[in-house]
């Protein structure tokens, strides 16, 4: 199982990421896209990268402002899996 990150170490990992803030255990992006078939899009590619990393995102949609929220249930905390494809989600979200 995926090891819970201590407080300092997902303070500094969150850095690292665009746009993304941490409370508590939880990571969180919001966008808001061009349109809203853009943000179904942008979903979209999230879900094929979540699936592949087996590893599913909280998502919030409204019209075209899309919220992401990333902790890692099984393990209680924030973890490497987190960071990881929040980092991967930034790359959809920063591509469009
Ligand atoms: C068996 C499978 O690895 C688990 O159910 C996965 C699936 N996706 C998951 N996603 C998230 N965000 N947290 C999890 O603990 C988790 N567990």
């Amino acid at each position: 199982m995926a090891e819970i990150l201590h407080d300092q170490q997902a303070d500094e990992a969150v850095t690292k990421l665009s746009g993304w803030t941490r409370d508590g255990v939880t990571i969180e992006r919001t966008a808001k896209l061009p349109s809203f078939p853009d943000a179904i899009a942008a979903v979209n590619k999230v879900a094929l990268l979540a699936e592949a990393a087996d590893h599913h995102p909280d998502i919030d949609i409204r019209w075209r402002t899309v919220t992401f929220r990333l902790s890692t249930h099984s393990a209680g905390g924030l973890t490497e899996k987190d960071f990881a494809l929040a980092s991967q989600i930034d790359g959809v979200l920063d591509a469009v």
